[in-house]
């Protein structure tokens, strides 16, 4: 492996992760719960020279006058990033790396909740005292999500950037009664870069890059090349890679660079970002054991007060951090996990001359021709007691998955790593030779073990892309291997027949070209991803159990025919079947399954002397606010439909209309109704004990409410095939009372692409034919309005 020798004295503790992305399985419309400030801009009267430009940065930034001045270069990029899930980030990584890898240019990357990217006004302002022509370009890489709004890293940087406006108008003309930015000229003539990702499946298709890049445009700046768009349904690479080309040729000739060297080298040898370097005699309390933190490593110690059922002991941090986000967060204990579905399985066919996989699997049962998987979904209920967190129903919950040990160690294996390499503690140092390391971000808390990061900082069950295939090809010495590998990289038909589509992650890669002899640094610390947190709609009410977070999550696991790697996709001899499984929901129901296991062997987990690394069933989580709320008024009807795990946010709706109609009559809570579906009433109906239970209570005259739970099977023998919308439509005259007439309001949560857009087409039907409207078109146009009054709410992914 190579490691060179250090010694504690070396060792910096090289800080700060950027934790922030992260892989979704469930949106919203949301805002950050600290309202943004805007920032003074520097007065364009300024006189200092650059060199004196004002570093001001806001409380918790760092500057970014400070940095720029830092890199101490003629010409330079720095490029923003509004990522959630990490695409963003990665993209405008790329873009900086590649800048600096062909033209020697300097550039940037820059996540504006770290940076002040306010701060981009007052180096303008000073830079333009100058008189020459501006040496920094700046970039932007912006997402879009929910009706249109920013990642939770870039809204306050947006928000200032629109002056406080940059919602509602997709087209972005809004204007902007009080423009200090405007007004201070500060960006008149700053030359930028910007690519929006988003996907067309939303209302808002890239919203926010296009609104931006009119903002940008009106406030004079001037923009280099054209606007990227990335499209996701589709596909992002594409999008990005055409744009790409044309961006870098643009860069270069307003820099006046050389680009005659510019083009994929073969050739070139890869020059590695880090250096990985072994810690010898490190103090224990300094190593990170996968914990998130920010800045230093963090130890729990067991608590005098035992956790009441038979998930063992509570933990508590030692020192806890000051605040709990995105880059602190909270360890919450499994309080209960239930499994919520009886006998499910998916079945998949495939043709006879495909390799299935081997038999004897405890997940799946291959028999021939077929592959037949168990479906699982599990409610999990976290313990946030004594945290200080708090929720409100609807929000939503991030957690930080582990990777499964079978991947690790597949993957260590095909990285050669013996036991005892994967478990030496190192740390990455910037190598000196390559130009971009002086910039580069850790991409992980070290030191640590190398097990320690591709278990939990590092996603090893990631999809080798394109350009990840260039660099590996550069370590293969076998020249056929080599070969293949280029041209995988090179030839995107290919690379989507042989890797794409069967997702194959590094271990698939490195086990097919073995003669691939990459350093463990360059895999480390350049092509895994960071595992990003996870988003689930909180399925449990505030107000029955404030000290307790629900998750619903189901499993996601499928078997799909995949290409060996090394073949050309026409030789179908080498095809195979492989299973996939997803990272977090396959990691949840391993934490469910260990729990139970140790539970019934009477094998608790026990208190320790020692302050743990990590406590034992606790979960790696933050509460992230949401606009997805029940009404204030608790009298008003609630029309909500939530097919499969689309159900979460209203068992939570329900419980507590039920729980607040219960214990608080003489509220008289408003119709509460629930269109589910799913496939068979006795397989994978969610909730149902919980929901009929309800039922009875009223039924039974015991609680005051108006609550149905309307349901649709799709694969239930005997029955027509029924899904929500049809519902909806059968219930049309109650659905249309209880919104159009009473003042209630619609809720959609699950499915973005067909499910939420057939429903949204069924109520706007609805509200034509019941609304005594003379078109379906002012049918269309009432939904709509009713969206724009906070009364027609979607918590849905594509
Ligand atoms: C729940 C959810 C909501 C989204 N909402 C929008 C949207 O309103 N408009 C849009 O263009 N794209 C939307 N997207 C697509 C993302 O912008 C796109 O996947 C992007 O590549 C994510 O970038 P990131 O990984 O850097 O966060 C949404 C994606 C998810 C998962």
């Amino acid at each position: 492996m190579g490691f060179l020798g250090l010694d504690t004295t070396d060792v910096a503790i090289l800080t700060t992760v950027g934790l922030c992305s992260a892989a979704y399985f469930l949106f919203f419309k949301q805002k950050k719960a600290a309202a943004p400030q805007r920032a003074v801009v520097a007065p364009a009267s300024a006189t200092s020279k650059v060199a004196g430009a004002t570093a001001n940065a806001r409380p918790g930034k760092k500057s970014l006058v400070d940095k720029i001045r830092s890199l101490n270069n003629e010409k330079q990029l720095i490029i923003f990033f509004g990522s959630q899930t990490g695409t963003a980030e990665d993209l405008a990584t790329r873009v900086a790396t590649e800048c600096t890898k062909q033209y020697s240019l300097p550039a940037l990357v820059c996540d504006p909740e770290e940076y002040d990217a306010s701060e981009i006004a007052a180096w303008m302002t000073e830079e333009k005292e100058t008189g020459e022509e501006a040496k920094v370009m700046f970039g932007f890489f912006m997402a879009t999500y929910g009706e249109g709004e920013p990642t939770d890293n870039a809204a306050d940087f947006y928000d200032w950037i629109m002056g406080g406006t940059g919602k509602g108008d997709d087209e972005g003309d809004e204007e902007i009664d009080d423009d200090e930015l405007m007004d201070s000229e500060a960006l008149s003539g700053m030359p930028y870069i910007a690519f929006a990702l988003g996907n067309k499946t939303y209302e808002h298709y890239n919203a926010v890059g296009r609104r931006l890049d009119k903002r940008l445009a009106r406030l004079g700046a001037v923009r280099v090349g054209a606007l990227g768009e990335g499209d996701d349904d589709e596909s992002m690479e594409e999008d990005f890679l055409k744009w790409k080309t044309t961006a870098m040729l643009e860069i270069a000739k307003h820099f006046k660079l050389d680009v005659t060297a510019s083009g994929t080298q073969r050739d070139a040898p890869h020059v590695p970002l880090f250096e990985m370097v072994q810690a010898h005699e490190i103090d224990r309390q300094q190593i990170y054991f996968g914990e998130h933190s920010a800045k230093k490593p963090r130890r729990w110690s067991s608590s005098q007060e035992s956790g009441n059922d038979n998930s063992g002991v509570r933990y508590e941090e030692i020192a806890k951090a000051a605040t709990v986000d995105a880059k602190h967060p909270h360890y919450s204990r499994i309080a209960r996990s239930a499994p919520l579905f009886v006998d499910v399985h998916d079945e998949y066919g495939f043709d006879s001359n495909l390799r299935l996989p081997k038999p004897g699997h405890k997940r799946y049962q291959v028999g021939a021709c077929k592959v037949r998987i168990e479906r699982h979904c599990l409610h999990v209920d976290l313990d946030i007691a004594g945290s200080g967190l708090k929720y409100v129903t609807g929000d939503h919950v991030g957690v930080w998955p582990v990777n499964d040990d079978e991947h690790v160690d597949r993957l260590a294996k095909a990285l050669h790593l013996t036991d005892q390499e994967r478990d030496s503690v190192v740390v990455l140092k910037p190598n000196a030779a390559n130009m971009s390391a002086a910039n580069a971000k850790l991409p992980f808390p070290a030191p640590c073990a190398i097990r320690t990061a591709l278990a939990s900082y590092l996603e090893v069950s990631a999809c080798v892309k394109q350009h990840q295939l260039e660099v590996l090809a550069k370590y293969a010495t076998d020249p056929t291997e080599r070969d293949t590998l280029f041209a995988l990289s090179e030839n995107r038909e290919r690379y989507v027949a042989t890797i794409e589509k069967s997702r194959k992650d590094f271990a698939e890669v490195l086990e097919a070209f073995p003669s691939v002899a990459i350093p463990v640094a360059v895999v480390l610390g350049e092509l895994l991803p960071r595992i990003a947190v996870r988003y689930y709609s909180i399925s449990s009410s505030s107000l029955e159990e404030p000290d307790k977070v629900g998750i619903t999550a189901v499993m996601v696991r499928y078997a799909i025919p995949s290409c060996h790697p090394a073949h050309r996709p026409e030789d179908k001899e080498h095809d195979s079947v492989v299973i996939k499984q997803g990272l977090a929901t396959s990691w949840l129901q391993r934490l469910h399954e260990e729990r139970t296991e140790t539970a019934t062997s009477c094998d608790l987990p026990s208190a320790h002397d020692e302050p743990l690394p990590l406590p034992r069933f606790h979960l790696p989580m933050y509460i992230r606010t949401s606009t997805f709320k029940l009404p204030k008024n608790p009298r008003l009807p609630v029309v909500m439909v939530g097919p499969g795990t689309g159900v979460a946010p209203f068992r939570a709706f329900v419980r507590e209309r039920f729980f607040l109609a219960k214990t608080r009559p003489d509220i008289q809570v408003g119709a509460t109704w629930l269109f589910y579906g799913c496939r068979h009433p006795d397989k994978d109906f969610l909730y149902r004990d919980e929901f009929e239970a309800m039922q009875k209570a009223v039924g039974a005259g015991e609680v005051k409410l108006d609550l149905k739970i309307i349901t649709a099977f799709s694969r239930w023998e005997g029955h027509d095939k029924k899904y929500v919308q049809h519902r909806v439509q059968e219930h049309a005259a109650q659905v249309w009372d209880m919104v159009g007439v009473q003042g209630g309001s619609f809720y959609i949560c699950g499915d973005a692409k067909h499910m939420a857009h057939d429903v949204n087409a069924t109520l706007g039907n609805i509200a034509y034919n019941n609304g005594a409207m003379n078109s379906l078109e002012q049918g269309k146009a009432w939904v709509k309005e009713l969206k724009t009054k906070g009364r027609y709410l979607e918590d849905v992914w594509a």
